[in-house]
């Protein structure tokens, strides 16, 4: 069959490390072709992955799923055609290393980022079950190699020559338990993960997953400085889900296609310090102070809502896979070259009197290049109050991480 004329859509999110950039761009981050040979060049968003052809029958995501992605992104067409377009670098040939990858999020994750045409290898550590995990994927005729590191003596060698590192390793809550409940358990993995990683791939990207984030993302950042190579543009809290929660509920609530909406959540990544900040929501909507009130409510108890109907069993894993496998695609694409990739995230951040802060930042081939602080001008009543509420907490729950890796230096 002849290829088609292609037209070229894009979904998603938008939106300042050095300089901050008070502008907001619009989002781009995913570029999906249809009625073209092409295949599929990401899977982000409603995004499929590698060697999967919308024409084709035997697409995973089958015929009536085609129609239905390429009627979502019709109406982006037009705008799209509008801004500059990043094309996948045939060559792209990036390692990712899972660290925990036999949990509740590890296994759907590596399922995803499996199927990442930006990926070449794929490394799967954990302290256990783990090589089962590595046979059934590396069963996936996708491009990447499955690679299986199981215990501490492997630990190195599962991060050789990787270019992002996620963490999604530790316990999960139980009915009844904040976050921070899990601190003194998963403080500890998470130091000693990321002490591993400041010795064998000090210039990944690293994506710490494992709660509480607020304490743990800061216990990273000490980590990586007794050990000589901490770079903050580089170590990133993954507050993605609170970004795809709140998309899923606005978009719900005001009956609006979900691809298209995109709300930035700022803050941190735990009950009041998840901040939506729902007056800039794009497409623009207004929202009644109820609805405000409710949405704000819900986003910010969301994790907890899985936690309870999950009743024991954990908390959001395969939500988290995919918001997990979206902030890897989107740190690909930005060492890819792709100069227009915008994500919510909690980085060390100047934007408040707060070291860190989740906001929308520019990435590129060196991180986090620009914060982006426009989202924390003008906002409403409700959110101003809401954002100074959350100060006292983040801040805790900041201080007691670097407390805590203060108190056990590592080795040089
Ligand atoms: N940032 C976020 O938005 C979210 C964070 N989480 C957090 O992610 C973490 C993991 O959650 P699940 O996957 O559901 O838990 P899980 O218990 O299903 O899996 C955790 C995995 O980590 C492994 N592990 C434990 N210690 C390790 C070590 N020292 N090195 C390597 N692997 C180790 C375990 O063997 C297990 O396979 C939890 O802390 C949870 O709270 C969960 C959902 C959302
Ligand atoms: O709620 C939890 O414990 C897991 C988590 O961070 C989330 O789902 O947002």
């Amino acid at each position: 069959m002849a290829a088609t004329s292609a037209a070229t859509f894009s979904v998603g999110s938008a939106i300042s490390f050095g300089p901050k950039v008070s502008q907001l761009p619009q989002s781009k981050p995913f570029v999906v072709r249809f009625n073209s040979l092409n295949p599929l060049t990401n899977f982000c968003g409603l995004k499929a992955s590698t060697l999967v052809n919308c024409e084709s029958e035997s697409s995973f995501l089958g015929k009536e799923s085609v129609m239905a992605l390429q009627g979502s992104f019709a109406s982006k067409a037009h705008r799209s055609s509008q801004r500059p377009q990043y094309h996948l670098n045939p060559q792209a040939s990036y390692k990712v290393a899972i660290l925990g990858a036999a949990g509740g999020i590890g296994q759907p994750l590596a399922l995803l980022i499996k199927m990442s045409p930006l990926v070449s290898a794929l490394h799967l550590y954990d302290i256990a079950n783990v090589k089962g995990v590595a046979a059934d994927l590396s069963h996936c005729n996708t491009p990447s190699q499955v690679l299986d590191f199981t215990g501490a003596s492997e630990l190195a060698d599962s991060l050789k020559g990787v270019n992002v590192v996620v963490i999604p390793a530790g316990v999960p809550r139980k009915p009844g338990m904040t976050r921070d409940d899990l601190f003194n358990i998963n403080a500890n993995i998470v130091k000693t993960l990321v002490e591993a990683v400041a010795d064998n791939c000090p210039d990944a990207f690293i994506h710490i997953i494992s709660n509480p984030v607020n304490s743990t993302v800061p216990i990273a950042a000490e980590v990586l400085k007794q050990k000589g190579v901490y770079n903050p543009k580089k170590l990133f809290g993954v507050s993605t889900l609170d970004v795809v929660r709140a998309n899923t509920f606005v978009a719900q609530k005001k009956n609006l296609k979900l691809i298209d909406v995109d709300v930035p959540v700022v803050g941190g990544h735990a009950g009041i310090t998840i901040l939506p900040l729902l007056s800039k929501t794009k497409p623009s909507v207004s929202f009644s102070d109820e609805e405000v009130q409710e949405l704000t409510v819900r986003i910010q108890n969301a994790g907890t809502e899985v936690v309870e109907a999950k009743a024991g069993a954990g908390s959001a894993t395969l939500s988290m896979a995919y918001a997990a496998a979206r902030f890897v695609e989107t740190s690909l694409r930005a060492l890819d070259g792709d100069d227009d990739v915008y994500e919510c995230t909690f980085v060390q951040s100047d934007l408040t009197e707060l070291p860190f802060f989740a906001s929308r930042v520019k990435l590129g081939r060196n991180g986090v290049e620009a914060l982006i602080s426009s989202d924390l001008q003008g906002l409403t009543e409700y959110e101003q109050k809401a954002l100074e509420a959350l100060k006292p907490e983040l801040k805790a729950s900041i201080e007691k991480g670097i407390a805590f890796a203060q108190k056990q230096p590592v080795a040089a």
